[in-house]
């Protein structure tokens, strides 16, 4: 694995995991050895999370742990271990998109069976079609095989490593790119994502005590030189931003963590407030029931139809013009066409209809 961090507790799976146990060695089944100490920081966050969210998530079936053999996972791993003795089940990414992979799904697998923890490796094709980020076709790749797998062994939710300032730099991440407030409220405690329940126990928790307390204890991980790339934004930001913004303002990532709940709280009012006005304006919308709502109102409600009823989203561009488009339409006879997403929004009589690009060619298919 090239560029792995042979200092401190993470490792090169090619090395030794420096944990006082068995050699992490690709195609190592290691035998059982019990489960050390979990960290109490991150055994109580688990709890706690469980806590508020165990009504929501099925209560029945196997936990999940996202396990990349990272620090993050392999805290998160052991603490679920020793929470639900018995009833985790690893889950780790086999990307396929770098040599080092298969070292990481080695030591995962190795790691995973001295703690006795069944473990599946997941393959996934995580290449980037051309104008994509690679690291966003590797993200939807990685949830996609979560999903699947967490649907095939029924799992309840799967949990994942993200702590405090994982969170700190998706909220950076979300500003570099001029985000709404779905984008600043970062990353959610606990989502549904096609079907199954993603958690993240770990938000609130200082990632740099998590990885002192592993190494304290011994325990290794492995360490993706990918993380090191100045070309992805996210890197640049935790390399180059945060250890300024951690000098100059120390506890960042616990405010920074609040802005995004207030952000997901005004989210959510927004959401409900969207619901109600589109039972009220109807589904196609009412041309003059819509013109009866302010323009951000309005542009509120088409948002979350267009997002819950046809899977698509505008941008800011797009619907400040259809803000405007539909205030100046007071006649019968003012058509409206415009395109939002991936398609054209556009009135119909009393209604605005909206009409995805593929499905415009349809007819002339059948
Ligand atoms: N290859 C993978 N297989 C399984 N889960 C993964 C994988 N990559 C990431 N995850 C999950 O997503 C979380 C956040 O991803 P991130 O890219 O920050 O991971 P990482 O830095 O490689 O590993 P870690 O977060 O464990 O230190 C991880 O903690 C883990 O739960």
């Amino acid at each position: 694995m090239p560029g792995s961090m042979p200092t401190g507790g993470s490792t090169t799976p090619r090395r030794p995991a420096p944990d006082g146990q068995r050699a992490a060695s690709p195609g190592d089944p290691a035998a059982p050895v019990g489960l050390p100490t979990a960290d109490a920081a991150v055994l109580a966050a688990v709890a706690q999370w469980w806590r508020r969210h165990r009504a929501v998530v099925s209560a029945e079936g196997a936990i999940g742990v996202a396990y990349s053999g990272g620090a993050d996972s392999t805290a998160l791993l052991l603490a679920a271990a020793t929470h639900w003795p018995g009833r985790v089940r690893a889950l780790h990414v086999h990307h396929g998109l770098q040599a080092a992979a298969d070292a990481f799904a080695a030591h995962a697998t190795a790691q995973a069976a001295r703690w006795g923890v069944p473990l599946t490796v997941l393959h996934t094709d995580a290449r980037h079609a051309r104008g994509d980020s690679p690291e966003d076709a590797a993200r939807r790749a990685r949830y996609r095989a979560l999903a699947g797998a967490a649907r095939a062994q029924g799992l309840a939710v799967v949990l994942l490593g993200h702590h405090a300032q994982d969170q700190a730099e998706t909220l950076l991440l979300a500003l570099t790119r001029g985000a709404g407030l779905p984008g600043l409220a970062a990353m959610p405690e606990c989502r549904r994502i096609d079907g199954v329940w993603f958690g993240r126990p770990l938000l609130a928790l200082d990632g740099t005590a998590l990885r002192a307390s592993l190494r304290a204890q011994g325990i290794g991980w492995v360490h993706d030189p990918t993380n090191d790339d100045p070309a992805y934004t996210r890197n640049r930001i935790r390399l180059q931003v945060v250890p300024a913004l951690a000098q100059a303002f120390p506890s960042y990532a616990i405010t920074f963590a609040r802005s995004a709940r207030h952000a997901a709280a005004a989210q959510q009012l927004l959401d409900e407030l969207a619901a109600e006005d589109l039972a009220r304006v109807g589904n196609p919308p009412r041309l003059a029931a819509l013109q009866a709502l302010s323009p951000q109102r309005l542009i509120n409600v088409l948002r979350h139809w267009l997002r819950t009823c046809h899977g698509a989203s505008g941008t800011d561009a797009q619907w400040r013009e259809v803000a405007r488009q539909m205030a100046a339409a007071r006649t019968r006879g003012h058509a409206i066409e415009l395109r939002v997403g991936a398609g054209r929004l556009r009135r119909a009589g009393d209604v605005v209809l909206y009409q995805p690009d593929d499905e415009a060619v349809a007819p002339q298919r059948l």
